[in-house]
């Protein structure tokens, strides 16, 4: 019996078939790939080339994105520092359920706070909490802005947002870092690449 947040006389369920037996059903370990930078730096790209990479491989991942939870389960949250905050805990524990259930869940949100997503990284055992860091020039997202967002936050339309009136806070050491080479953006394939590398390198396509 435990009391946890609100809820008191509470009990753990467990069930005898666990992780371990949907990953070897699944021939693939469990994770969280959390990948964060500002908005128009590329997430939802990258999310999208690594769930296909991994799909032709014959491996099973699910795109957890900021944008479409914000539609459903985080409709009720704004982007003051605490609803963000809310956030990214909620993902964060959707995440945990993913990578429990044997999957490669790939988390895009901008996340902008080190200490959410470090409290993400606390909620995995065995560092299966992948980092990835789009590193891209606030210029880029901005020439880019894919959404008109910038425009209208540059305007004043819209306040608070990340890069502009927000701030953002870059990982101090993260798994995998994008960056432009010679002022130069990879393609979404070869980004991908670099992420399903890691994870093979890391046992995460394997039987387990
Ligand atoms: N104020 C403000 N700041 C930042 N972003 C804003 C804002 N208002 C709306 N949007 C749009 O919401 C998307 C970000 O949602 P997230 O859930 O990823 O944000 S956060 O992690 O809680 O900061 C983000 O999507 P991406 O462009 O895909 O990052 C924006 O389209
Ligand atoms: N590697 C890339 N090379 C060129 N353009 C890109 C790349 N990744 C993303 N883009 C473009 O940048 C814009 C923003 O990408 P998106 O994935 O929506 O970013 P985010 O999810 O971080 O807001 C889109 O128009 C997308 O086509």
């Amino acid at each position: 019996m435990s009391t946890v947040g609100n809820s008191t006389n509470i009990f753990w369920q467990e069930c005898p078939v666990g992780k371990f037996e949907r990953q070897k059903l699944l021939h693939q370990k469990g994770c969280v790939v959390w990948i964060t930078g500002l908005s128009g730096s590329g997430k939802s790209t990258l999310a999208c080339s690594v769930n296909r990479e991994l799909y032709s491989r014959g491996k099973l991942s699910y795109i957890l994105d900021g944008d479409n939870l914000r539609h459903g389960l985080n409709k009720d949250l704004g982007f003051k520092a605490e609803d963000r905050t809310e956030n990214i805990r909620r993902v964060g524990e959707v995440a945990k359920l993913f990578a429990d259930a044997g999957l490669v869940c790939i988390a895009s949100l901008i996340s902008p706070y080190r200490k959410d997503r470090d409290a993400c990284r606390a909620m995995l055992p065995d560092s299966n909490f992948i980092e990835v860091f789009m590193n891209m020039p606030l210029e880029l997202c901005e020439s880019r802005d894919a959404k008109g967002l910038y425009k209208l936050a540059r305007a004043g339309k819209i306040k608070g947002f990340t890069g502009i009136d927000d701030p953002y806070e870059p990982p101090l050491s993260c798994e995998i870092e994008i960056i432009q080479k010679d002022g130069v953006c990879a393609t979404p394939d070869d980004m991908a690449g670099e992420v399903v590398t890691y994870l093979e390198e890391k046992g995460y396509l394997q039987d387990q």
